[in-house]
């Protein structure tokens, strides 16, 4: 019996290939679980299908292959149980603030009366610090401001789940760490289930319990789930002197910078539902960077990942 909140089974994105040549497969056979309540960043090079998978759960896109369940029920299509957060804010340029955010906490809860609406929008805008400008339309606000606004109202709506695609990409470093504290701060207290995408290996181990790591494309796979057992709350300043933290971090940078290459699909589709592997940096056996050859969690021997050499990094 399958108790995952969110359940992605054998996933692929594949495009016909232009005149005479052979289609692209983007990712394939990729299976995944999201637990009730837990934060899952997702990181992978550009192009390995990442933000496919996200618009694909937000029901915006669809898989050529496999199935999306959330709660029991197939995926198809968006929903108000979803919400999404895009690196470009989509806010509605002649809506103010607050105006943006009442709009999807009046879409969400229809009997409520204007005053509860509003009373709402202006708790979430409060948190993410934007108390003092909640009538300025987005042009008026700074770039940063615009992404608090977005994450106001993804968060304000309450979906089940929300959707984070790269949702401080576009920030400046300082502006970004704010923002991110911001995060901690709603998601500690709703506790939604978050599935982010992110290509700052930082960020991934500040927010999240789980962080997935794709192969690179094409023909990607999500191949290891890694766990951040770093202790909550979790302020930047201080993981950094955890003892956990650099074993984290060095497991994530070699997997990016060389294993993600090299590791072959059809290797890892000989193990078929084990995947992805669940990897824990802080215990002994992850900590050595696996380069040529990892070890199976599965099995307990090790298992041999060929560098193919026509992948590209
Ligand atoms: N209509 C299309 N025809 C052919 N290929 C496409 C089409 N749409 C998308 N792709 C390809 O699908 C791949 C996956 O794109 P996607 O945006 O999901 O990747 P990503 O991992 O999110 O990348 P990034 O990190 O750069 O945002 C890309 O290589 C892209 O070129």
């Amino acid at each position: 019996m399958n108790h995952a909140f969110v359940e992605v089974q054998q996933a692929a994105k594949r495009f016909p290939g232009a005149k005479g040549e052979p289609d692209l497969t983007v990712f394939e056979n990729v299976s995944f679980q999201l637990k009730k309540g837990e934060f899952v960043c997702i990181i992978g090079h550009s192009g390995c299908g990442k933000s496919t998978i996200m618009n694909s759960l937000a029901g915006l896109d669809r898989f050529s292959d496999g199935a999306m369940v959330m709660e029991g029920k197939e995926i198809d299509g968006p929903g108000l149980e979803r919400g999404v957060v895009f690196q470009n804010y989509s806010l509605l340029p002649w809506l103010s603030a607050l105006e943006n955010v009442r709009f999807g906490v009046r879409a969400r809860w229809k009997d409520w009366d204007q005053a509860r609406v509003t009373e709402h929008s202006l708790e979430y805008l409060e948190m993410v610090g934007l108390k003092d400008v909640v009538d300025r339309k987005p042009a008026q606000l700074s770039g940063g401001m615009r992404q608090r606004v977005s994450i106001a109202r993804a968060f304000a709506t309450k979906p089940k789940l929300l959707l984070l695609d790269e949702p401080f990409g576009a920030l400046d470093a300082l502006t970004r760490g704010v923002i991110q504290d911001e995060l901690i701060k709603i998601w500690t207290r709703d506790r939604q289930t978050v599935f982010m995408i992110t290509h700052d290996v930082d960020e991934a181990i500040l927010l999240a319990d789980r962080i997935f790591l794709m192969t690179n494309g094409p023909e990607a796979r999500v191949a290891e789930a890694v766990e951040i057992d770093l202790p909550r709350p979790r302020h930047r300043a201080e993981i950094v002197k955890h003892p956990h933290f650099y074993k984290i971090r060095n497991y994530l940078v070699d997997f990016l910078v060389t294993r993600s290459a090299e590791m072959d699909p059809a290797d890892l589709d000989r193990k078929g539902l084990h995947y992805p592997r669940a990897v824990n940096p802080a215990s002994e056996d992850a900590t050595a960077p696996a380069t040529a050859s990892t070890k199976d969690a599965t099995d307990d021997k090790l298992v041999s990942f060929t560098p193919k050499e026509t992948r590209h990094g």
